[in-house]
């Protein structure tokens, strides 16, 4: 059996993390006036996501996303360009309307993870970026078209490159989010 594609960052080895990144300049596709933005510091939190929500790069299965906190990511180059996706959502995706990838994508109403801005870390022009620890939000991946049948295979070769695959978040991030819900009770 072929082995399933999962994403151009995850297929052909996922590329080692450096001590000496220390942020990083996101381009969009754009080959003419590409956004650019720039993120200070290393990412967290680096994951496959397979919702249909998040920005994939075209024919890959999951999405590669982290987060960097909101006071470290700026708009550098033509942010004109960007719009939000959908206002409602809890993540604010700025996407280009030119090229559609997603720029950075803020959490601004009260929870767990306000503050912070989910990015694509492979839109980085630098390497040495976080590598992805864990895949989440596997099952949603049948939303976007996946056959139900492939789900063995697709959780198999997540778990044999290291990626543990959870159905929503890994358990240290849905333990945190259980956590803050229990101090945030009105
Ligand atoms: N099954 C849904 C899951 C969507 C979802 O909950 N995505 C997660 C992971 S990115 C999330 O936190 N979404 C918040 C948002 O989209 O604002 C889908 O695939 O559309
Ligand atoms: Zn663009
Ligand atoms: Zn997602």
């Amino acid at each position: 059996m072929t082995k399933p594609k999962l994403h151009p960052a995850l297929d052909n080895g996922i590329a080692a993390t450096s001590p000496d990144f220390t942020g990083g300049t996101l381009v969009c596709a754009c080959t003419d006036k590409p956004v650019r933005v720039r993120v200070e510091g290393q990412i967290a939190h680096n994951h496959a996501c397979g919702c249909t929500k998040c920005w994939k790069p075209e024919g890959a299965t999951f999405s590669v996303v982290a987060v960097a906190p909101h006071d470290k990511v700026t708009v550098l180059e033509n942010g004109d360009k960007l719009a939000v996706v959908d206002p409602a959502a809890l993540i604010q995706r700025h996407a280009c309307k030119a090229c559609g990838v997603h720029m950075y994508g803020p959490v601004t109403r009260a929870h767990p993870f306000q503050g912070l801005d989910f990015i694509h870390p492979e839109r980085f022009e630098e390497k040495g970026w976080a590598q992805p620890g864990f895949a989440a939000f596997v099952s949603s991946v049948i939303e976007a078209g996946v056959d139900p049948s492939q789900m063995d295979a697709i959780r198999g070769q997540l778990k044999s490159i290291g990626l543990e695959p959870s159905d929503c978040l890994n358990p240290g991030l849905m333990d945190y989010i259980a956590t803050w819900t229990v101090q945030h009770r009105a």
